[in-house]
Formats: structure tokens, C-alpha cells, sequence
């Protein structure tokens, strides 16, 4: 069997060529399991040099034709999203496991108590990701507010006809812009908000007096004083039990009905039955969202119905430099790890 499947060449292998099973398990360089890329599901093919200096990556795919004898060499994964779960079945298969490597900031999609009870750590990116993050947040107000997508396609499709009544947008300049989660990326998206001479809002677990004071924003200890105010709101809280479901039917009644949703944190943090139904009803203007649940969302989604919806894929950190960065910033955590050192990025609970 081992034989036959050493004939096949590895599917889907991007990096350095395609490699047989055995010359997988033959590389001097320790091995990572990762998957290859999606829109959020892996490590492009530009990158992988910048890794295969380091380490011989098995792609997922590869690893499930021969598990029995790939697991052994894996001393490395690197995961972006929940491309490839790392339940307790994968970790009890990989027994020289040493790290798990979270591609971006947010580690929702781990059980890191599970996984450190293997002995192995769990490290992410942070930092590396907050610009890219809040430039798409930006991006996404924008696009909704003057309707950058309708003026696209209608820009290919119009036959001489007018412009639809519907792509009259709003204004983002001397609007209110309401964050909820003001860490690193909420901070990001508020120095970007400035200078459009927008009004910030932000509501936050914690009062970051700072911040604030460095940005002109305006606290509510009380999110609901922001809902009410802002023409726009931006979520960016982490994912957590405390945070899931945190924008449901009754935030979204108390926003006005001119405001627009936008999500760049995750998906579960809005209700998306609830947000499906405030569109329809036009409770809210519109939503422009980073994030959905699941990713991507099936075709045909009640959600991708909506005339007054943006989606993208979840590519907060979607560009060639952050990217790039990132990429090197899990080699780094995962070569301290291997060396027996402190990895600069480790997550703790
Ligand atoms: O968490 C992050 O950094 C981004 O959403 C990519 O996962």
C-alpha cells in the first residue's frame, strides 16, 4: 500500500515542487502540517519559500493518504482559521508535536487548554495584522456608504441606462462612527476614522483614556448609547463566549435606521439570523461584513439575497506585506519552539 501510494505524486502541493510520501518523510529539515490556501485557509503559494527555509511542509492533504507514516514527522503546525481543525484526534496523531501556530491574532478556532495538555504551545501573530485589518475596515464603510460595489457593476452592465436611485450612498466624512472594541485593531480603524472628520464613538470592557485623548473619541460605557448614536458601527471584539451573538435583534433595533454594520472581528459575534432580518426589514440601512458563519458562506444564503449587503471572504490580512510578515512571524515562533526556547508570540489562557 505504502508503495502504491509513494508512486502518487502529493495533490494539491504547491511548495517546492511536488514530492512523493517517502521523500516527505526523508527531509532533513523538520517537518509542518498545513493546508494550502483559500481565501483564508492556508499558506499561499508565494509564500511557502519564506517557510521551506526552514522546515519541509506536509500539506494536509498529503497527510491524509498516509497518516500512519506522516504523523511522526510533524513537529510544526501552522493554521489559518479553522481550515484544519486541530481537535484532540489530530493532536493524538502527531506525537512529536511540538507547536501550533495560529496564522493572525484571533485563536477562537482553538482549544488551547486541550492542546497544551499535549505538552505542545499554542502562538499566534499579533500586531503584524492591525493595519491591514483596520485599512479593510475602512474599506468596507466605505464601499457600503457610496456603494462602490453597485457603481462597479453597474459600471459593466448598465446599457446606457441611468444610474439606479438605489447607489445614492451616504456620507462617511462628518458621520458618527461607533467601535465596539477598542484593542489594537479598534484603535487602527479610529486614527483612520480621524481624518475623514469623523465623530468616534467607542465602547470598550475597559475605558482606554489614551487612546481616546490621542484620537478625540467619546466613551460609552454603555453600548447601547452607541447603537443609538452612530451612522456607523464597526465591531472588533475578540470572539469569546462573553462577545458571541453580542450585536442580536435588540442591538439591532436600537441602531437607526440610516446606519450601517460592519463586521471585521467574527462572524459569530453578530447574530446573522437576527441581521438577515434587520436588512430585509431595513431596521438598518445596510451591513458590509469581513466575517460570516460558516466561511465562506454556502451560495444562496439568505444573506447573499440582500441588495444592501457587502461580503468578503475573511481577508482582514489579505495583502502581500502583512501576509509576508505574518508568515515569517510563525516561522519564528515555531523555530523558538523547536530550539527549546521562549516563542516570542506564545498565547496563554
Ligand atoms: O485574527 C486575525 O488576525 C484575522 O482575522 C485573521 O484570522
Amino acid at each position: 500500500m505504502l508503495h502504491l501510494i509513494n508512486r502518487l505524486k502529493t495533490p494539491l502541493l504547491s511548495f517546492g515542487g511536488t514530492r512523493t510520501i517517502s521523500q516527505l518523510i526523508n527531509m532533513e529539515k523538520p517537518c509542518i502540517l498545513a493546508t494550502t490556501f483559500g481565501a483564508h485557509g492556508g499558506i499561499n503559494k508565494c509564500f511557502a519559500p519564506v517557510v521551506e527555509k526552514h522546515f519541509t511542509i506536509i500539506p494536509y492533504e498529503t497527510f491524509l493518504l498516509d497518516q500512519k507514516n506522516l504523523s511522526e514527522q510533524v513537529k510544526a503546525v501552522f493554521v489559518w482559521g479553522s481550515a484544519l481543525k486541530v481537535d484532540r484526534d489530530l493532536m493524538q496523531s502527531l506525537p512529536n508535536l511540538k507547536v501550533v501556530v495560529n496564522g493572525g491574532v484571533g485563536v477562537d478556532h482553538l482549544d488551547i487548554p486541550m492542546i497544551n495538555s499535549f505538552g505542545v504551545k499554542v502562538c499566534n501573530t499579533p500586531h503584524v495584522v492591525d493595519n491591514a485589518t483596520a485599512d479593510l475596515g475602512m474599506g468596507l464603510m466605505l464601499a457600503s456608504a457610496r456603494k462602490i460595489v453597485e457603481g462597479h457593476h453597474y459600471s459593466l452592465t448598465h446599457n446606457n441606462e441611468d444610474l439606479p436611485e438605489s447607489s445614492m450612498g451616504v456620507d462617511v466624512c462628518g458621520a458618527t462612527l461607533g467601535i465596539i472594541g477598542m484593542g489594537r485593531i479598534g484603535y487602527k480603524v479610529a486614527r483612520r476614522a480621524q481624518p475623514f472628520d469623523m465623530k468616534i464613538f467607542y465602547h470598550n470592557r475597559n475605558r482606554r483614556k489614551e487612546e481616546e485623548r490621542a484620537v478625540g473619541a467619546m466613551y460609552c460605557a454603555n453600548m447601547e448609547d452607541l447603537l443609538q448614536q452612530s451612522d456607523f458601527v464597526m465591531v472588533v471584539v475578540n470572539l469569546s463566549p462573553a462577545t458571541q451573538k453580542l450585536i442580536g435583534a435588540k442591538e439591532l433595533a436600537m441602531m437607526k435606521p440610516t446606519s450601517t454594520l460592519i463586521n471585521i472581528s467574527r462572524g459569530l459575534v453578530v447574530d446573522q439570523d437576527a441581521l438577515v432580518e434587520a436588512l430585509q426589514k431595513k431596521v438598518i440601512r445596510a451591513a458590509a461584513l469581513d466575517v460570516t458563519y460558516p466561511e465562506p458562506l454556502p451560495i444562496g444564503h439568505p444573506l447573499a439575497a440582500l441588495p444592501n449587503v457587502i461580503i468578503l471572504p475573511h481577508m482582514g490580512t489579505h495583502s502581500v506585506e502583512t501576509m509576508q510578515i505574518m508568515v515569517e512571524k510563525m516561522v519564528t515562533n515555531a523555530l523558538a519552539v523547536l530550539g527549546g526556547n521562549q516563542p516570542p508570540d506564545e498565547v496563554k489562557v
